[in-house]
């Protein structure tokens, strides 16, 4: 415990880098079963290796690796996105500008009560694209057709979950996946999300070529760093931050 609060986010402000285990700003809110140690990675000028664990030995040299491979797969989806809506390979990663990536390490400890304890409430996470790996243990669930289905948990698998800020860009064609984690009362369970997000400064809204007489705006524009403020001010409650965006 004393290692790991070597490394404590600062308390008084919400999304710091580090160890932490309440997510939002709310005290009365309801609590994840979870700790997370989260990493800021991108853009080079955030990235400070000295604020990560120095064990295992190549623990900051790994994680540096991690974070420039993930950063180049979220281009090339957010790439194929863009083509797929018949844009420019380009046009959805220029939109979003340059990637805020942070990596958060979630750990979910066995839970006495896994019926009525949610290792992490229903989200959909806030930025452009979340990849995220996961251990053998299992417990991320996605809503479909209002049910939650589990993500079995395949070796050497990346999940990719579309994020709101590419719900916004894309008009609403694409949708950010609602998720959870649920806990279990035997096994320890760990997963890796690699966010990746606009600037806070970034204003986002669908992009110009989805828009036309024919094809209203669907979502009101925002600043992404308003969103996020909203988001832990709020909570997520599944995903009314960017529903209620929705003209
Ligand atoms: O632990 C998981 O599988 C989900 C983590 C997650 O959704 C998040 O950190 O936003
Ligand atoms: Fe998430």
């Amino acid at each position: 415990m004393d290692e790991k609060l070597a490394y404590a986010c600062d308390p008084s402000s919400s999304a710091t880098e580090g160890y932490g285990s309440r997510m939002l700003e709310n005290d009365d809110s309801v609590l994840d079963w979870r700790d997370y140690f989260d990493h800021h990675t991108l853009p080079l000028s955030r990235r400070d290796p000295s604020r990560w664990p120095s064990s295992p030995p190549d623990y900051r040299q790994v994680m540096a690796e991690y974070s420039d491979r993930m950063g180049l797969l979220a281009k090339q989806l957010l790439g194929l996105i863009s083509e797929s809506l018949g844009l420019p390979t380009s046009c959805i990663e220029r939109w979003v500008g340059e990637f805020y990536q942070n990596i958060t390490i979630s750990y979910y400890p066995p839970c006495p009560q896994p019926d009525v304890t949610l290792g992490l409430q229903a989200h959909s996470d806030m930025g452009a694209i979340t990849l995220l790996i996961q251990d053998d243990v299992g417990g991320l669930q996605v809503l479909k057709d209002r049910e939650w289905i589990t993500v079995e948990p395949l070796s050497n698998a990346i999940v990719v979950l579309l994020a709101d800020q590419t719900e916004i860009m894309t008009n609403g064609i694409y949708r950010s996946a609602e998720h959870r984690a649920i806990t279990n009362a035997s096994r320890a369970r760990l997963s890796i999300a690699t966010f990746h997000d606009p600037s806070k400064a970034r204003k986002i809204s669908p992009v110009s070529e989805l828009v036309s007489d024919s094809s209203p705006p669907r979502y009101r524009e925002v600043v992404y760093g308003d969103y996020v403020s909203s988001w832990y001010t709020k909570g997520p409650e599944g995903k009314r931050n960017v529903d209620a965006l929705l003209l």
